[in-house]
């Protein structure tokens, strides 16, 4: 614990003083980013990271919304990246939904009359899940990239799955080994960027934050068949991370009118890092998917 009166710093020994952040319910400094449009937004556009990443690596996606007259938000979630909190551990999966929520206020607050999007891939985008189904009128959109909706049975099997019910009572800090980056995209260069990105956590997935993120899926599938917002289901059919059956179940059973899924031939995980041409057509699929929003949105009385 820092000395009283120091100044909190980030992990990395970096004081909050000197960076953008928000300081969470429980005192958590979490580091945030910002993507600003010269002029005046045409709508807010929050951004849920995944397990173990940080909000950096969608620098290019809030890039590209910004130039859309977009104003672009994300946080490092508690454990993860510049924020604080124990690498990768949580006391419970809804403190990164509480978290999430109070970013969206605190920007709502700035801007009251503008609709809020949520972008959210893997861990982030059951979080992206979660945090819309507690406020199911408020957003325009929730555009979900690969979300974890459900285990990929060749790394959860029924087996596995017991086995972490029963050492979680055991020993949950036990790792059940890290994300073999080898699944997270066809592009090389973007698996070794992931590899030799030190914000990234490359330490094991313990067996209570694993627990945690069972316990989200199973949430996740008790709520799919209420959701009724209006969503876009991103994956690749090479995705090895997150079950592709997820998302094809959650297209299939929500309620929502606007709804759509669009599957990517042969990508593996992270979308927004496959091969340059997968980037594009992803890149392109949101934007235009989001701009397709705001031409109807009530906000703008049509
Ligand atoms: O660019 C990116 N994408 C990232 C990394 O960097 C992928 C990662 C991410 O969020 N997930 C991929 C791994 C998955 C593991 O899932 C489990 C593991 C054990 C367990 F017991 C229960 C579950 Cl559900 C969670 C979701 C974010």
């Amino acid at each position: 614990m820092p000395e009283p009166g120091a100044p909190r710093r980030t992990p990395q020994g970096v004081p909050y003083a000197d960076l953008q952040h928000i300081v969470n319910a429980d005192g958590q400094h979490l580091f945030c980013r910002y993507w600003e449009p010269e002029g005046p937004p045409r709508a807010l556009v929050f951004v849920a990271h995944g397990a173990g990443e940080h909000c950096g690596p969608y620098d290019e996606i809030g890039q590209t919304l910004k130039e859309q007259s977009l104003l672009v938000f994300a946080h490092d979630h508690v454990g993860h990246g510049q924020s604080e909190g124990d690498r990768m551990n949580i006391k419970d999966f809804q403190v990164f939904v509480r978290d999430s929520l109070q970013h969206i206020d605190l920007m709502k607050g700035r801007h009251p009359d503008l609709p809020i999007f949520i972008i959210g891939h893997s861990m982030g985008g059951a979080i992206s899940i979660l945090t819309a189904c507690e406020r199911p009128n408020d957003f325009a959109g929730v555009a979900l990239i690969a979300p974890m909706v459900k285990m990929n049975p060749e790394s959860a099997t029924p087996f596995k799955v017991f086995l972490a019910k029963v050492l979680n009572h055991m020993v949950p800090s036990l790792s059940l080994g890290s994300i073999d980056s080898k699944w997270i995209s066809r592009d090389q260069k973007q698996v070794e960027a992931y590899d030799n990105d030190e914000l990234n956590h490359h330490g094991g997935l313990r067996v209570s934050f694993g627990m945690q993120l069972m316990g989200a899926v199973a949430r996740i599938e008790r709520e799919v068949p209420a959701i009724t917002w209006p969503f876009l289901l991103l994956h690749g059919d090479d995705d090895k991370l997150c079950d592709i059956r997820g998302s094809q179940m959650m297209f299939d059973m929500a309620q929502s009118t606007d709804k759509k899924i669009k599957v990517y031939e042969g990508a593996y995980h992270v979308l927004h890092h496959e091969l340059p041409e997968t980037v594009a057509a992803v890149l392109k699929e949101v934007t235009g998917w989001i701009s397709e929003r705001l031409a109807v949105s009530p906000s703008q009385g049509s």
